[in-house]
């Protein structure tokens, strides 16, 4: 799918606080965690939100990149794991798309927790806990990605 194709979501840095708290109500209620797992980038800053609500200081990370600039999923690039099978680990994720990530990831931790803010259809079934759904064809624009900018009023858009 292009990206001309999709669905736009943007996502404000109160919304994203919001639904991230959200998130954390949720995992409060399931258990203790040993600490937290962030999958970089995009989980860094929801794992920060999590971490901060649930009380958590110990948080490590698994940084890897698969997606290019124009949206496409490319090989999965992993720059640096953790040990063990993640029993008693919270695993954090801005989204799941494909499920490809989440499915890497999982096959590397299998007992810790995965759990996203935004999970779309294809990826929902590899997520343990998630809060917001969006479509397939969604592409979501979190806040450190976007920035205000002018917009045609929709008649116009509509015109041209
Ligand atoms: O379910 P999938 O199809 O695998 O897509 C989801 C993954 O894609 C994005 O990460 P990306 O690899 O683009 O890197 P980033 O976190 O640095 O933005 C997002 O943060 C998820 O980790
Ligand atoms: O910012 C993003 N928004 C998305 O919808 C998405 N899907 C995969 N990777 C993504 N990154
Ligand atoms: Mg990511």
């Amino acid at each position: 799918m292009s990206v001309s194709q999709q669905k736009h979501f943007p996502v404000s840095w109160e919304e994203l606080h919001r639904t991230a708290k959200a998130l954390a109500w949720r995992l409060i209620g399931i258990g203790e965690w040993k600490g937290i797992i962030a999958i970089t980038r995009g989980g860094l800053v929801p794992a920060a939100i999590i971490a901060r609500e649930l009380d958590i200081r110990l948080i490590d990370t698994v940084c890897m990149a698969s997606y290019s600039d124009d949206h496409r999923p490319g090989e999965i690039n992993l720059l640096k794991g953790v040990g063990g099978d993640g029993d008693g680990w919270l695993i954090i994720d801005d989204l799941v798309d494909t499920g490809r990530t989440a499915k890497y990831v999982r096959e590397m931790l299998p007992k810790a927790h995965f759990a996203t803010i935004y999970a779309k259809p294809a990826g929902r079934p590899l997520v343990d806990t998630f809060i917001t759904e969006v479509s397939q064809d969604t592409w979501i624009y979190f806040p450190w990605d976007i920035e205000p900018q002018f917009v045609q009023p929709i008649a116009k858009m509509k015109r041209s």
